[in-house]
């Protein structure tokens, strides 16, 4: 890329799941591989290079897999944000308490749908069905979707399908509104951002027209700009950074 190598800083925003990492049916078990923390080392070791991973993860899981490298990160879905070497913020205060009421709720799903189970987070609670049959886990997924979009009706809470997840979680913040404020403080000569789901488009809308937004995996209605079909290509094309 002619305009990668003429940047003089460059900022790479990389999402984790089904971008970085293919997707495993528990999601203790998508941990990066050697290759991947090689190629990021690599990528960090350019000090034009700015690295940051922006996922949904929690944040002690991306700190306990790539904490040791130089890379900044915004974790579940724009709450947590840390700079290299910097303590982790909380992008602003928000609430948890409404997890005690909504956990019930997803206790209900888990009991009716085997191989479902729930994963916390600071400000978040997530339904997972990987593991479920597909066709009954699709549809208690919608049902679930509809359930709690009534229940929150009139609250700051947002319900989000995800890749075989059903999350809930507080509105108003997102991979954007962080990417944003990352972007308000730094001013890159050029940018890539990559991701595959729906919460990655909030990323894409969020960067300027000029960014090369790299959606993976199908792009039906996708605001990126380009598109690479799997996670393999994600890592040639960082590779064909180095
Ligand atoms: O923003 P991301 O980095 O893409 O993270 C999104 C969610 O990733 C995890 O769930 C997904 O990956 C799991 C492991 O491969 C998979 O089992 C699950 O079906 C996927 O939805 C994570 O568990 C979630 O908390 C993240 O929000």
């Amino acid at each position: 890329m002619q305009e990668y190598q003429a940047a003089g800083q460059r900022l790479l925003l990389l999402d984790y799941d089904g971008t970085l990492a293919p997707f495993h049916p528990n999601p203790q078990r998508a941990q990066p591989d050697q290759e991947l923390l090689l190629l990021l080392r690599a990528l960090t070791d350019n000090p034009q290079n700015r690295v940051v991973i922006i996922s949904g993860r929690d944040r002690a899981t991306l700190e306990k897999w790539m904490g040791h490298l130089p890379l900044d990160f915004i974790a579940e879905h724009g709450v947590w944000l840390r700079k290299a070497g910097d303590e982790w913020s909380l992008f602003q205060e928000l609430r948890a308490d409404w997890k005690t009421d909504i956990r019930p709720v997803l206790e209900l799903y888990v009991n009716r749908t085997a191989g479902s189970f729930i994963e916390e987070k600071d400000y978040s609670l997530v339904w997972h069905y990987r593991r479920a049959d597909s066709e009954l886990g699709a549809s208690r997924a919608r049902e679930l979707t509809s359930h709690l979009t009534f229940i929150i009706s009139n609250t700051d809470l947002q319900v989000m399908e995800g890749n075989k997840v059903v999350e809930i979680k507080n509105a108003g913040i997102n991979k954007g509104t962080a990417a944003a404020r990352w972007l308000s403080t730094h001013q890159p000569d050029f940018i890539l951002a990559l991701g595959d789901d729906r919460t990655d488009e909030d990323t894409f809308r969020a960067m300027p027209p000029e960014a090369y937004t790299v959606k993976v995996g199908s792009a039906p209605r996708s605001s990126a700009r380009f598109h690479v079909p799997g996670t393999l290509d994600v890592r040639n094309l960082l590779r064909s950074l180095l």
